[in-house]
Parts: C-alpha cells; structure tokens; sequence
C-alpha cells in the first residue's frame, strides 16, 4: 500500500524539497504550512507531475491546528505512517536582545510544534494493527548543527534545536515499544530562505553584504560548499523508508563535514 507522509514547513526550503522527495519515492505526501498559498502551489507541482499530493495550513505552534492536519492527512489517503516535523524559525539573537514574546515565539514554533507533531502522530498511529515487532509509524524531527554545537547569535534557535534533540531521544526511548521510530536529522548550511535571511542579519551587523554572511557560516564546512536542500531530503527520505527500521533516538548530521560526533 502507497505511504503516507506529512511534511510540516512544505511550502519552501528543505520542507519543499522533502516533500518532493518524499513524493517521488512513492509517498503521498501532505505539505502543511502556515503560509496556505506557496503550500498549494508545491502540491500543484507534484500533482500536475503525477504525483499524490495535498496542501494544508498547519500552524505547529498551536495544538488544535496540528492535530486538526492530521487527521485532513488520513482522511485525505485513508493512512498516516510518517510525520517530518520540519517547520522551524530562526532568528538571529544577541543575548541583550531577546524578549519574552520572542522566547515564547521560537520555542512554541521549534520546540512544541514537535511535541504536537509527535502527540498527533501518535494518536494516528495507535489505531493500527502491528503485527510481531513491526515498525507501524516514524516521526522525524528538523533540528540543526546548530543544535549539536552552540552557534554564535544564535542563543535562542540553538537552544530549540538541541532541545529538539533530548525530546528525540526520549521520544524514541518512549515509544519504541509500539512499533513507533523517532529520529532527527541535523542540517548545516543549506540555501534556503532561512539561512538567507539568517546571512543577511549577520552580514548587516558586521557592515558587510549576504554574500559574506553566507560565507562566513560555510568557513567550517569540511566539504567546503554549501549545501542543497535536496541533500537534507536524501538523507530525510532514508529516514522515513524501511531501510532505517533498526534506528531510532538518532540525530542524523548532514552538515558537508561541520560537527563530528
Ligand atoms: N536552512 C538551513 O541552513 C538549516 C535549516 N534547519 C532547519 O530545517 C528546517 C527547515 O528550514 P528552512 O527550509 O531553511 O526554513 P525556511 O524558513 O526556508 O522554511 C520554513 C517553512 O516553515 C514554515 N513555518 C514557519 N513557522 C511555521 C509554523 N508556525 N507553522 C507552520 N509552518 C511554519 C514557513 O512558512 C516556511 O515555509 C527548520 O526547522 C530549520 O530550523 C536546520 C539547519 C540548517
Ligand atoms: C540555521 C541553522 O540551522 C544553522 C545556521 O545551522
């Protein structure tokens, strides 16, 4: 039977490109966003290709919008077996900076849009059938390199990121008994609207242009370029397949050679 999978933050960037991924490997997939119109026209991509594929709007900040995508996904293609929580903000923030209104809006995005994602999934996934030891749903959570190593100006965003990571291993410690795998997969530099905007602040404080903000992430990169959003996806794709059914609690790097461990 075809998979299903919802991919949150589909609309662009690494979610897009997972969405596609995911849909040319024989998913259905939802592209859920906040921002309904790009969403819609990622899906008319992939359906005007053959593919099958809805647009949603999810806001993961909020429970009910999370739980409410969901079940749209089941419904959709009667099934519901993996779930990328990918939406994510990221702003740049000096310490001096950071307001309470800020804190509460990165961390209710990065951090309890996964919590939600995992407790929707769950509920979906508790109403099949397993039989023997079998995997019956994934969960797979965005976090970062940033969220292995703590990033400059980045105090707030490297925090969700490496809770991301905790709340991954517990989940998959928790749930593994049910046939459930958790993983995360940690990007590093990858050209996308994010890492732009994220360039463009860093580039601003120091007097300099996007270019230099861009590069001055990519100094570290072993491999020594930035990276496509398509390779995130590659790795994501593995993730979601059957071909990862003997891992869970993971955080899968695919930084080009920043953070070893
Ligand atoms: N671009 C990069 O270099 C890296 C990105 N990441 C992570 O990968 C994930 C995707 O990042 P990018 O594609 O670069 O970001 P992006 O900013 O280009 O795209 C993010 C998408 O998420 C959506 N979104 C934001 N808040 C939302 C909410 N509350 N509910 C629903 N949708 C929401 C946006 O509308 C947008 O379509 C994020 O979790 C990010 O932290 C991690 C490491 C590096
Ligand atoms: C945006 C991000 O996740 C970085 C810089 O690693």
């Amino acid at each position: 039977m075809t998979k299903v999978a919802l991919i949150t933050g589909a609309a662009q960037g690494i979610g897009r490109a997972i969405a596609q991924r995911l849909a040319n490997d024989g998913f259905s997939v939802a592209v859920a966003d906040r921002n309904l119109e790009a969403a819609k026209q990622t899906a008319f991509e992939l359906t005007t290709d053959g593919k099958h594929a809805v647009a949603m709007y999810i806001d993961v900040a909020d429970r009910d919008s999370v739980y409410e995508a969901v079940q749209k996904t089941y419904n959709a293609f009667d099934g519901f077996d993996v779930l990328v929580n990918n939406a994510g903000v990221g702003p740049t923030t000096p310490i001096e900076t950071i307001t309470p209104e800020q804190f509460d809006q990165v961390y209710h995005i990065n951090v309890a849009g996964v919590i939600w994602g995992i407790q929707a999934a769950l509920e979906q996934f508790r109403k099949k059938k397993r039989i023997n030891k079998q995997i019956i749903g994934k969960i797979i959570n965005a976090t970062s390199q940033a969220g292995v190593v703590g990033n400059p100006n980045l105090l707030l965003y490297s925090g969700t990121k490496f809770a991301v990571r905790g709340i991954t291993q517990v989940a998959a410690r928790d749930l593994a008994k049910e046939g459930i795998t958790v993983n995360a997969f940690a990007p590093g530099i990858v050209k996308t609207p994010m890492m732009y905007d994220i360039a463009h602040r860093v580039g601003e404080n120091a007097g300099k242009d996007d270019e230099w903000g861009m590069q001055t992430f990519a100094k570290d990169i072993a491999l020594e370029r930035l990276s496509e959003p398509e390779e995130v996806a590659a790795a994501v794709a593995f993730l979601a397949s059957k071909d990862s059914d003997y891992i869970t609690g993971q955080t899968l790097i695919v930084d080009g050679g920043m953070q070893f461990h």
